[in-house]
């Protein structure tokens, strides 16, 4: 049995809402009551995932964040970034965060959005109840060591370093330490992420649904077992890149057929947010929609068998496979 935690279904995704005052309680209840998107539920299939409304609901979480809840990021880079700007088109403040990093290369985009920022990880953790760790897998080790002593039980830390283990965040921490693994992928900038995330050994329902508040508007958020976080990483976090790269090669085919390069690029992204959007909107099996695309004898299955014929399904699972297996290894190192 899994525990699944849909924080945000698809079908609510596309309105926002503009960012609330703290004392705006009724209307957010109202809301709360009747978008009723927020929620913790026990699934007993996993295909309860694909389906964005669960199933059977225990118990309802929070909809929002706390607006008093003060936000720590460790590492002010790419992810770290869109993890913000995501929670900011919530009703998280930038008064509200700190960010850190040992040089100011990348603090300038978070000081635009309001957010402050500090070259001292240990000022960031002991001024946050939740603390996101957005450094290099590497470094976790070293920041964890240097700002262990200043974690505190009630604290949340969260972890987004790829392949860095529940055990190993766990050992490197106080005993009892709150611990969440997320894995998150670069559009949560967008509001169009997909983040999976597994509670340590110390963290409970409620510190889930404190971090599903607070990733809300980043998109669709989910709890697994900490089996699957990997191969989220390998699927949705890298998976975003191969998707670039697919959007690059339409492009370029494009060119080569004699299509000017912004044309043909500004077309490719169209192409992917619009076939993104039908997919994830309409629930049909991708093989439905792609038999939909194609006219007995037309274009798309000339397409489609060059495709075929290159490799491209198998290339795309054996992708998927690597960047697991490389996640997987990072977390025995
Ligand atoms: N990029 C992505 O799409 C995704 C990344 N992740 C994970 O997110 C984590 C961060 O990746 P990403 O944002 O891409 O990396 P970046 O290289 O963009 O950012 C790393 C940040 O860490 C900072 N840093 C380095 N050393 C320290 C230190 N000792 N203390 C505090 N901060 C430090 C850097 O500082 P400075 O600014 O001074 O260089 C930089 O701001 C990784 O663990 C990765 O696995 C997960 C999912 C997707
Ligand atoms: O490439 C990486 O290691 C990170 C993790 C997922 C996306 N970027």
């Amino acid at each position: 049995m899994h525990q699944i935690a849909v924080c945000k279904p698809a079908i609510y995704r596309r309105r926002r809402r503009r960012r609330r005052r703290p004392n705006e309680g009724d209307r957010r209840s109202t809301e709360i009551a009747e978008s009723a998107c927020c929620f913790q539920a026990i699934c007993d299939e996993p295909f309860a995932l694909t389906q964005h409304r669960c199933v059977s609901t225990q118990i309802k979480m929070d909809q929002y964040a706390d607006p008093q809840l003060k936000i720590g990021f460790i590492g002010a880079g790419n992810m770290a970034f869109g993890i913000a700007k995501g929670m900011l088109s919530g009703n998280v403040l930038p008064i509200n965060i700190k960010v850190s990093a040992p040089s100011s290369t990348n603090q300038g985009r978070f000081q635009e959005l309001g957010i402050s920022v500090t070259h001292s990880n240990t000022e960031v953790v002991s001024g946050s109840d939740v603390v996101f760790v957005a450094v290099k897998p590497h470094l976790v080790p070293l920041v964890l060591s240097e700002v262990s002593p200043h974690v505190q039980q009630k604290q949340i830390i969260v972890s987004v370093a790829a392949g860095v283990t529940l055990a190993l965040l766990e050992e490197l921490l106080p005993e009892n330490s709150i611990v969440i693994r997320l894995m998150p992928n670069l559009p949560c900038v967008v509001q169009e992420g997909a983040l999976l995330f597994a509670r340590g050994a110390n963290a409970k329902q409620e510190d889930g649904a404190v971090l599903c508040s607070l990733l809300r508007c980043c998109g669709l958020v989910v709890e697994g077992p900490e089996a699957w976080i990997d191969i989220h990483t390998g699927m949705s976090g890298s998976g975003v890149a191969f998707v670039y790269l697919f959007a690059e090669a339409l492009a370029e085919g494009a060119v080569k057929m004699g299509m000017p390069s912004a044309l043909a690029h500004s077309i490719a992204s169209q192409t992917v947010l619009g076939a993104g959007r039908l997919l994830r909107d309409s629930g049909k099996h991708p093989a439905q929609l792609r038999s939909d695309v194609c006219t007995p004898g037309g274009t798309t299955i000339y397409g489609l068998h060059t495709l075929e014929q290159g490799g491209v399904r198998a290339s795309v699972m054996s992708a998927v496979e690597s960047a697991t297996e490389k996640a997987r290894e990072l977390g025995r190192k």
